[in-house]
């Protein structure tokens, strides 16, 4: 099992690069399977998810080949329309496969994903959108399955703007009979992404990126080349790290518009943020100001900065809360801050943490992927050395992570004998 070992107590100077974002590349990736021809896909992060994704593809029959950010993907031939527990239990985000299959083959057979560290995570919303659509669904021995001949365009409401529910049910509806409306849609750049690519494969989509999702259903798609956009999380927890550090660092190949709220946040606890055309440089003097930071859906500050904020605000000067609103169980990483110091109270959905001076470095274990990047920040600025135990939860959502802390002058290195 591998585990990152960090010493603390250099600020981070330089420049860092962020890659495609997983958020956007995995559906995406799904997508692919709509079309005939062939698509390709650029700046797909180096990812131990969009490993498995295209695990999945392959085990439909999409013909794909992947390295080097790049995905040549052809789906004409697909016929498989099963999605195994072996694979959706490695990876949520496998379920993204059940819209498209619906769509192209009128059947999809998917085990059911579960919950994970961060909740219980339903897909109730993704099944009532294909309801809507005219697909039968039906529940069994750990599996969906969900059939239509055609599925038929309708208005569909999703009592939470969820990302997945919104992505699934578009790709579902691009190739359904008529019109189909997602009202209260999840607003996420990474679904206007998808938006993009399906329409330029010639879907009919208007209003990705607002609440009202209007698709008119076509007969066929075609194979594209799309580029994947820049993930704004990665960038996040860069920016998070130059600021923790108290250092100066540029973060290339990131879009500004999508990072509003977590420079919002980063300006109130003291740091200072340049925007430029295609990066931001973050550089802090001082020890962070105590914030407050509520996590909704986009344009709110994303849950998946939350832990990394938290780790930046338990070294702040005075308290802060933070409100984490979109999953029930996202404080895994509390506890293993608080065994490195950090004076954290939680309260329902509240951490109420007291900002101490110092972190002292101490052996913790990642418990989710946004956890792990927040012990690897606390780290970094912890006095001595940390072991981030279970470090494989890292490889799902940071490309090099390593590699690139260090080239920012971060002590920082991988140990995988253990
Ligand atoms: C691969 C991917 O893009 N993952 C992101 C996606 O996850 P994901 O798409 O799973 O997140 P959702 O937006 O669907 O989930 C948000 C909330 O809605 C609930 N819910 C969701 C679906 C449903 O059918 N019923 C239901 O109750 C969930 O349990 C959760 O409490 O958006 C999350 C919220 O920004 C991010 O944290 C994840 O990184
Ligand atoms: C929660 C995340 O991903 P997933 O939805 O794939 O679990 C994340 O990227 O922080």
């Amino acid at each position: 099992m591998s585990k990152i070992i960090v010493k603390g107590g250099n600020s981070l100077h330089g420049t860092v690069k962020v890659d495609g974002a997983k958020n956007a590349a995995l559906p995406i990736l799904a997508g692919s399977l709509l079309a005939n021809g062939k698509s390709i896909i650029e700046d797909i992060p180096d990812l131990e998810d969009v490993r498995v994704m295209c695990e999945v593809l392959q085990s439909l029959g999409v013909d794909l080949e992947y390295g080097n950010g790049k995905a040549v993907v052809k789906s004409d031939n697909v016929s498989g329309i099963e999605a195994p527990y072996e694979l959706v239990r490695k990876m949520r985000a496998s379920f993204l496969v059940t819209g498209p299959l619906l769509a192209k083959l009128g059947k999809a057979r998917i085990s059911l994903p579960g919950g994970c560290a961060i909740g219980s995570r339903p897909i109730d919303l993704h099944l009532k959108g294909f309801s809507a659509l005219g697909a039968e669904i039906f529940m069994g021995h750990g599996y969906i399955e969900a059939a239509a001949k055609r599925l038929k365009g309708d208005r569909i409401y999703l009592d939470y703007p969820s990302v997945g529910a919104t992505e699934n049910i578009m790709m579902a509806a691009v190739l359904a009979e008529g019109q189909t409306f997602i009202e209260n849609a999840a607003e996420e750049p990474e679904i206007v992404d998808l938006a993009n690519y399906l329409n330029a494969m010639g879907a009919r989509i208007k209003g990705a990126g607002t609440d009202l999702i209007k698709i008119e259903g076509v007969k066929e798609l075609k194979g594209v080349r799309h580029q994947v956009i820049p993930d704004r999380i990665e960038a996040g927890t860069y920016m998070a790290a130059a600021a923790i550090t108290r250092g100066d660092v540029l973060i290339n190949n990131v879009l500004c518009d999508h990072l509003k709220s977590i420079v919002a946040k980063l300006k109130e606890t003291g740091a200072y943020i340049e925007e430029l055309p295609k990066g931001i440089r973050v550089k802090m003097n001082t020890r962070a100001k105590a914030v407050d930071v509520k996590t909704l859906p986009y344009p709110g500050f994303p849950t998946d900065m939350q832990a990394q904020m938290m780790a930046l605000l338990s070294t702040a000067v005075g308290t802060s809360v933070i409100i984490e609103t979109v999953f029930e169980n996202r404080f895994m990483h509390v506890d293993e801050l608080k065994r490195m110091g950090a004076k954290i109270k939680i309260e329902g959905r509240s951490a109420i943490i007291e900002g101490t001076e110092s972190l002292s470095g101490a052996p913790v274990k990642a418990t989710d992927l946004r956890a792990g990047a927040a012990l690897v920040l606390a780290g970094l600025a912890a006095e001595g050395e940390t072991q981030v135990n279970n470090a494989y939860h890292l490889d799902r959502g940071y490309a090099n992570i390593v590699a690139k802390l260090r080239g920012l002058g971060a002590e920082i290195y991988r140990d995988t004998d253990n």
